[in-house]
């Protein structure tokens, strides 16, 4: 039997987690696993935690880590038989301590995009509000602009992916994501990716993922012979 891969891909805003991600569980069969989306979800079915969630995503803030927590490591229990790759989550040490206690990670990837290139990006980000779906004018547009190609609904902009809201942001994500990041240093798992492109990250990242999946499939394959 082969080993469960275990990954957390980390980044500020517009880094390009959602795109990778979706690109490494097409082509690792890996579930991707996006905290955005199941914030989304429980919201759209009103459930506690969520009614709880949507204040303060309303208010643009953080959802504290015990109601993240509570729901996110649940999910991640009932994943026994899959390989993830969780995009989103942790984003706090506390979220990082508690996801620790409760499995051990293969690989965090952590993308370093400059500036610019995320307000570029930012600029042109459109989303389909109920689903997550995120668009990109240059890279990625719809194929109707200003719809969504499977719900036919409109997207729409954040206010805070515009250009000045977007320093504020970052900043904030890097405070609050540095404790995070040396967590997974000290523990030798982080993998850094500094490009513009993620057509230019993607060969590596691909790679390094071919790396450790074999090597850990092929040591799980020697344990279960031995
Ligand atoms: N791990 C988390 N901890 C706390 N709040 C979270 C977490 N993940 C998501 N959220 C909340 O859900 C909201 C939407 O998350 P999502 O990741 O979709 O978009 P985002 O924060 O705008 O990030 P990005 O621009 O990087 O895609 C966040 O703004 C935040 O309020
Ligand atoms: N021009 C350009 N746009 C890109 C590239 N990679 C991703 N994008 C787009 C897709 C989105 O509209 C936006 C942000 O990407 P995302 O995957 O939503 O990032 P994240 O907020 O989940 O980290 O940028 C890229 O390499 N070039």
């Amino acid at each position: 039997m082969s080993k469960l891969f275990r990954a957390v891909i980390m980044g500020p805003p517009g880094s390009g987690k959602g795109t990778i991600s979706e690109r490494i569980a097409q082509s690792f069969g890996l579930q991707h696993l996006s905290s955005g989306d199941f914030l989304r979800e429980n919201i759209a079915a009103n459930t506690e935690a969520g009614v709880l969630a949507k204040t303060y995503i309303e208010k643009r803030l953080l959802v504290p880590d015990h109601v993240m927590t509570r729901l996110l490591l649940p999910r991640l229990e009932e994943m026994t038989r899959h390989s993830w790759i969780l995009d989103g989550f942790p984003r706090t040490l506390a979220q990082a301590e508690a996801l620790s206690r409760a499995c051990e990670l293969d690989v965090v990837i952590s993308l370093n995009i400059p500036l610019e290139t995320l307000k570029e990006r930012l600029r042109h980000r459109w989303i389909h509000p109920a689903s997550g779906r995120v668009y990109n004018l240059c890279f990625n547009p719809p194929r109707m602009q200003g719809v969504d190609d499977i719900s036919g609904e409109p997207l729409i902009q954040h206010e805070d992916d515009r250009p000045e809201a977007l320093v504020a942001r970052l900043r904030h994500y890097k405070d609050v994501a540095k404790p995070v990041i040396d967590l997974y240093k000290a523990k030798n798992i982080l993998h850094t990716f500094s490009d513009t492109d993620t057509d230019r990250i993607w060969p590596h990242i691909s790679s390094l993922l071919n790396t450790k999946i074999r090597t850990d499939q092929s040591s799980a394959q020697r344990a279960s012979t031995n």
